[in-house]
């Protein structure tokens, strides 16, 4: 969808900000621009939509040359968010969002209707329409800017650290929605950050900048993380690379089994078969709270689960929340192991760096091979692991 092919830009005060980039942005994907400060991620972003023009080089959107079409025209067709919103704070929420459709003729009507429709997608209460941005928090500013980007439906946005000014637990939330409003519009993506987190987690695949505007590698990031190209790329990514890694795969296919019986601890259910805590038989210790896992969830948070359970047991639950298996530290290590081996393994054709998808199937455990019944989980075969058999877990009840 967007193409790079050696482009340059030098500004007039003799600052390289990008080097002789060639790059390709896939059709509806999320591609991350990453790395240090002034290594020209923002500038990269700015010549899509011909708010800055490269010195030398072409830059292709759709297929056609960005320098051959109207400069107000094609910003007009892509979507623009920037960190802060940068909405217009004279104008109501719903005047906001409907600015573009405005621009391109749609009529007051229509553009305030979808407006409207808008809103409610990117999850904000219909009276937010009324209020003006000083009047809404800085998470709701973010999401009335991805508003106003997707209002005329283009296939294109451009989000620069769009999320840069909130607080952790906001951001978070904004990543969520984004990736849910991802897979409903399957736009092209082209999303600036400095945070490799919100990189790996947001992006399908990620470009690695160094200062001077120095493309050091792009690629998916289970290869990115499994393979960094150098050591400025292994040094950006941070020490935890593995356990960014573990943050890529999900639970899917870990094997699980039956909550064993008849050790110190059992697992409390409530009534409703949901997995409340981890009690002690002998009431020698205060019951230690389950966070039960889904199987979309991460191995990062089941390895994190695991060792927070007095047991080394994860607590899986279904769609409903409620039990259907456990499955053991080990098991969890085993597939983190074979995660990161498949972060490794995966090479694209003529060298193109290419990765595994992000839930890969996960080969069966050689340790629990556990087969289910019913929601409630009752097991036909005990799991083999050596938490299972050491006698320090114990019998499931249910909570009165
Ligand atoms: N209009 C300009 N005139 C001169 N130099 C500029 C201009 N815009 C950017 N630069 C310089 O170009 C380089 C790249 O800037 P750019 O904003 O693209 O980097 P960045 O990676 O987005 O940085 P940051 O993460 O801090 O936002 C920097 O050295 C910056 O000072």
């Amino acid at each position: 969808m967007i193409q790079f092919d050696t482009v340059h830009k030098r500004f007039p005060n003799g600052t390289t900000a990008v080097h002789d980039l060639t790059l390709e942005m896939p059709e509806g994907g999320v591609t991350v621009l990453v790395g240090s400060s002034g290594c020209g991620k923002t500038t990269t972003l700015r010549m899509i939509n011909r708010m800055v023009d490269p010195t030398s080089g072409t830059i292709r959107v759709g297929g056609r040359d960005v320098l051959e079409q109207d400069a107000a025209e094609l910003r007009r067709s892509i979507g623009y968010v920037i960190q802060q919103a940068g909405l217009f704070p004279h104008r109501t929420v719903l005047d906001n969002v409907a600015t573009v459709p405005l621009l391109l003729g749609w009529g007051r009507r229509k553009a305030r209707a979808r407006a409207a429709e808008l809103l409610e997608t990117v999850g904000l209460a219909p009276d937010a329409g009324r209020r003006y941005p000083h009047q809404l928090s800085g998470g709701q500013q973010q999401r009335v800017g991805v508003a106003r980007a997707l209002a005329a439906d283009p296939p294109v946005l451009l989000m620069d650290e769009p999320f840069g000014a909130v607080d952790p637990v906001v951001r978070t939330q904004l990543q969520d929605e984004l990736l849910r409003l991802q897979r409903e519009l399957s736009k092209t993506i082209v999303f600036v950050t400095h945070d490799i987190d919100e990189a790996v987690r947001l992006g399908d695949r990620i470009a690695v900048f160094r200062t001077g505007g120095h493309l050091v590698q792009c690629a998916e990031p289970a290869e990115l993380l499994a393979r960094p190209a150098d050591d400025f790329v292994a040094d950006f990514l941070g020490a935890e690379r593995g356990l960014k890694l573990l943050s890529l795969s999900t639970l899917s296919g870990v094997p699980q089994g039956p909550a064993p019986e008849g050790g110190a601890w059992a697992l409390r259910l409530d009534a409703a078969g949901v997995p409340v805590s981890w009690r002690h038989k002998d009431g020698d210790a205060a019951d230690v709270p389950v966070r039960p896992l889904r199987d979309a969830d991460s191995l990062l948070a089941a390895l994190d689960e695991s060792l927070s359970a007095p047991t080394g047991l994860v607590a899986r639950v279904d769609a409903k929340g409620v039990l259907t298996g456990v499955t053991s530290r080990d098991d969890i290590h085993d597939h983190a192991g074979a995660a990161h081996e498949r972060g490794r393994s995966v090479r694209g054709p003529a060298g193109a760096d290419r990765a595994v998808p992000r839930a890969p199937e996960s080969p069966t455990s050689p340790r629990t091979e556990a087969s289910l019944d019913g929601a409630r989980g009752t097991a036909r075969q005990a799991p083999t692991g050596p938490r299972a058999q050491d006698g320090l877990t114990g019998p499931s009840e249910t909570a009165s």
